[in-house]
């Protein structure tokens, strides 16, 4: 793929990881790209760099604009190494001693990756750089989502480079919001719940300081996926819609596995409850979806209900994952509830509560049990606990 000029003497010269499916434990359906960014003026900058493994093709793109030495400065937004993998490769090549400037975690971060001392310029917050007609401010955008994270502003051209934010898991030759189309934003949407929800309270805080501050936007460009051109005030509305989590769809998610069907027959009688209820409800089994993609169900769900067999005096593992998973992403306002089958000692119900308890979900029943294969009197015990549930949300 070649350069992209995305404004006036500003190119995308990122690669396209066409067929990533696990990206540090989530899946991603359509791989992704890292995006890089080329800044010609009097004095060159490149924002950020790719994959060490995609280093090279990187420098080709540049190469195709100007001679690598010729970059004056290399910044970097963020320390993770599908951003900073690159560096050890390009400082090589634009010239070791080339500043390097990054925020001041940055420079913390980044020598705990890289042994080289490089010529770091570590930032303050809102500190400018001119590079003749262009000035370029930068913002501490810190734990969104790395101690290290910062964005980039181009006044002039009003181009936002956002980092992580805003981005999308998602590679293909339409590079821009008017190409690829609504379609992207199922993608905006998983990335949002499994990378960012848990910072849900600082998006909201810097959403408004960037209103404060009455920054205005012709483009945000993340560092992966499409950039949004024709209509930024998009993708900052869906942040700020699902930072609130106020979770006004009637919507329920039931999670659950089974080893001989029986939780499962339960989730089913469940969620035919909560549809008589008129609710939209997704059973979801942990063996057959990713958890990332049941997390973005979640993220929108007003109740997530959660099954496992008693294995062991204890959870069945996906579940605990699931639940370690979802715990640490600290969904807000959701209604839970914990259903299961057991033959003897049945602890999973107790268990999954006591999760759900300590995410501070709203607990809908005290939870059901049932032992073994659950009969027909069991099955409308299910569809009861699914009304139940259903009348929660509605109420
Ligand atoms: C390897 C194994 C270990 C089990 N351990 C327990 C246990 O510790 N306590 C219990 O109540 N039931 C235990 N059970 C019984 C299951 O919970 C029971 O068969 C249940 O109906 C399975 O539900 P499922 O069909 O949804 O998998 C165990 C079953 C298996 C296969």
């Amino acid at each position: 793929m070649k350069p992209v000029e995305i404004a006036k003497g500003i190119y995308d010269v990122g690669v396209t990881d066409w067929n990533i499916r696990d990206f540090h434990g989530y899946s991603t359906h359509m791989g992704t790209s890292y995006n890089s960014f080329l800044i010609v003026d009097e004095k060159i900058a490149l924002i950020d760099t790719v994959k060490k493994e995609f280093a090279d093709q990187l420098l080709d793109k540049i190469s195709q604009i100007a001679d690598p030495k010729k970059i004056d400065y290399m910044i970097s937004n963020h320390t993770e190494m599908d951003h900073s993998g690159g560096l050890p490769r390009v400082m090589h090549r634009i010239g070791e001693d080339k500043p390097l400037l990054c925020s001041q975690m940055g420079e913390k971060n980044l020598s705990r990756h890289f042994p080289q001392k490089w010529n770091y310029h570590p930032l303050k917050n809102g500190e400018e750089l001119t590079l003749g007609s262009r000035t370029l401010t930068f913002l501490e955008t810190r734990m969104l989502h790395w101690p290290d994270s910062m964005f980039t502003y181009v006044k002039e051209d009003k181009i936002l480079f956002s980092s992580d934010a805003f981005g999308q898991h998602y590679a293909g030759y339409e590079k821009f919001d008017d190409v690829v189309g609504h379609v992207i934003m199922s993608h905006a949407k998983k990335y949002f719940a499994n990378i960012l929800l848990l910072y849900s309270p600082l998006i909201l805080k810097l959403v408004e300081k960037i209103t404060k501050m009455g920054l205005e936007f012709n483009m945000i460009c993340p560092d992966h996926g499409i950039l949004w051109r024709k209509d930024p005030g998009k993708i900052i509305n869906a942040y700020v819609e699902w930072s609130k989590q106020e979770n006004t769809r009637k919507k329920a998610v039931i999670v659950y596995d089974t080893m001989w069907h029986s939780t499962e027959t339960m989730a089913h009688a469940i969620a035919s409850g909560l549809a008589e209820e008129g609710v939209n409800v997704r059973p979801m089994k942990l063996r057959e979806w990713h958890r990332s993609d049941i997390m973005t169900e979640v993220l929108d769900a007003k109740a997530v209900i959660i099954g496992s067999p008693t294995l062991n005096n204890g959870l069945f593992p996906t579940v605990s994952d699931f639940l370690t998973y979802m715990k640490g992403l600290k969904p807000l306002n959701k209604i839970g509830a914990a259903f299961g089958s057991y033959g003897w000692s049945g602890e999973s119900v107790k268990l999954i509560n006591n999760e759900l308890e300590a995410m501070k979900f709203e607990m809908a029943d005290p939870g059901l049990k049932i032992q073994y294969v659950p009969d027909k009197a069991a099955v409308e015990k299910c569809t009861e606990l699914g009304k139940i549930i259903g009348k929660k949300i509605n109420g």
